[in-house]
């Protein structure tokens, strides 16, 4: 009897494990053939297989060894892969290939559905007007829902919905915001421009960033807003206008020619370089298809050039600066880190941080290419991790006039205007703390340290939420009850000013 147990239980046993083998054997994706391949590519592409058999080569990868057919290598899962999203996507394979290099596999869908989705609106307080905790409130009662745009600007705020256009508001019109991407604000917090300093935009058209270097200055100084398109030049100077900059001067040049204009002749410069827009597909979806090897490598040589006569268009000896902020809209490495690692082979630079709270560290190793420790200074920025643009900020500091490789004489010669007048100084002063915010804000705005709030079930990992900063689906605060007058203390002071 119970010989007969042991044997019935051992039969059992037998036939679970040859049915699990069966079923992992049914299971097991297999990689479409050579005749397969050719006859799929006759017909129209069936989306949700192509869906299908994107995550099947995904979750293979993922585990290699355990589910990979025996016979076929990994390199033909990626070409099948590259394939399979090139055409879900709508990408060229000189695209996909750069992205596939850029992210680890867990991250790259995430990374490509996020250039699906627009980014959410943002705009930002223009404090040579108004402060952001009047401007709010004027908008809310048109009917904008609206939140402060994260922890680490006091003057942007996210634009939920809207029930007047956000283009065309009185507000607007009056010049009391400025629309802006949340990482078009990082270049200029990087940067920090200071009181009563000279200041150039090398490429400033349409001149999102050299009215925010105006504001943060508070019309001191200088700022040379300088873009070589002449068309475009007209939007800056609509623009200018618009925000109230007293301080500008606009030029229409190639800003390659500025260091013979002025050499050595600004506190600081910006230079926003033109780029292949890999950071901004969302906006312009035709970058998936329109560039390829060559286009990059013409940005790069431009960008480089451009570095250059920025760094060399910075006095050294400035006693309030010497710095150069360069960014771009691409996440491409040869436009970014390559750049940067060029100027410091050329030039007397170094990198320092950029004092950004937000972003991940530039690749100081990408691939075979290793990069000067430092460049982990610079910051990268994501539409899937970060909820804004695509985008890239580095910041120099000029340790020298000289150029190496010329006469040591130029270092002795007279370097274009004084300098700024000396000021006391400990070290170069955050942007952030001078955006004409007050505590009022402060407490307004959300600060996550002090109050986590979790994102609903779903929006975890998902870049359609709203907060821009911060990781996607860590969402705000509503600022809708903590800024509207009507729930405020109307016994505080402006509160309850109407605009
Ligand atoms: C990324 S956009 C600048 C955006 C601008 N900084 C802003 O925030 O509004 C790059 C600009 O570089 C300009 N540009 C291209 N080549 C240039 C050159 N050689 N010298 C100066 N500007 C150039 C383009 O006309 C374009 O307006």
């Amino acid at each position: 009897m119970k010989e007969e147990k042991k044997e019935r239980r051992l039969a059992q046993k037998e036939l679970d494990s040859s049915v699990k083998i069966n079923v992992a054997e049914e299971d097991r994706f297999v990689l479409p053939s050579a005749e397969e391949q050719e006859r799929e590519a006759g017909l129209p592409a069936d989306l949700q297989a192509l869906k299908t058999r994107i995550h099947d080569i995904v979750h293979v990868l993922s585990d290699f060894a355990a589910r990979r057919q025996a016979d076929r290598p990994r390199q033909d899962y990626v070409t099948q892969l590259r394939r399979d999203l090139c055409l879900y996507y709508s990408y060229n394979e000189f695209l996909m290939e750069r992205l596939m290099d850029l992210f680890h596999l867990s991250e790259l869908l995430d990374a490509l559905e996020a250039n699906e989705i627009q980014r959410p609106v943002t705009i930002r307080t223009n404090t040579l007007k108004t402060r952001r905790r009047d401007l709010a409130p004027s908008l809310i009662d048109r009917g904008v829902n609206l939140d402060p745009i994260g922890p680490w600007s006091k003057v942007g705020l996210v634009v939920y919905s809207s029930q007047v256009p956000i283009g065309a508001t009185p507000e607007y019109l009056a010049g009391h915001y400025m629309l802006q991407g949340a990482s078009s604000m990082m270049p200029v917090l990087a940067l920090a421009p200071q009181h009563g300093e000279t200041v150039l935009d090398m490429c400033a058209a349409p001149g999102g960033k050299t009215t925010y270097i105006a504001a943060l200055m508070k019309n001191t100084g200088m700022v040379y807003a300088n873009d070589a398109n002449e068309a475009r030049v007209k939007a800056v100077v609509g623009n200018l206008h618009r925000m109230g900059v007293t301080n500008a001067v606009i030029s229409c040049t190639d800003g390659r020619e500025m260091p013979k204009i002025r050499p050595a002749g600004f506190d600081r410069v910006l230079l926003d370089a033109p780029c292949s827009g890999t950071g901004v597909i969302a906006k312009d979806p035709a970058v998936k298809t329109s560039k390829d090897e060559k286009d990059i490598q013409r940005c790069a040589q431009l960008q480089r050039q451009l570095l250059l006569a920025a760094i060399d268009s910075v006095n050294a000896k400035s006693k309030t600066g010497g710095y150069v902020t360069y960014s771009t809209c691409s996440i491409l490495v040869e436009e970014n880190e390559a750049v940067i690692e060029y100027a410091l082979n050329k030039r007397n630079v170094k990198l320092v941080p950029t004092s950004l709270t937000v972003g991940k560290e530039g690749f100081a190793k990408f691939k075979a290419k290793r990069f000067h420790p430092s460049m982990t200074h610079t910051r990268r920025f994501y539409p899937h991790t970060h909820n804004m643009d695509g985008f890239f900020v580095a910041k120099l500091k000029k340790f020298s006039n000289t150029i190496p490789g010329t006469e040591p004489a130029a270092e002795e010669q007279p370097s274009g205007p004084a300098p700024a007048p000396p000021q006391k100084r400990k070290a170069d002063v955050d942007a952030n703390d001078d955006e004409g915010f007050d505590e009022d804000d402060k407490a307004a705005a959300p600060s996550p340290q002090k109050k986590k709030r979790k994102a609903p079930q779903g929006q975890q990992k998902s870049p359609r939420s709203k907060h821009v900063g911060g990781k996607p689906g860590a969402k705000g605060k509503k600022w809708q009850k903590s800024v509207n007058p009507k729930a405020r203390n109307p016994k505080k002071k402006g509160l309850n000013k109407k605009p």
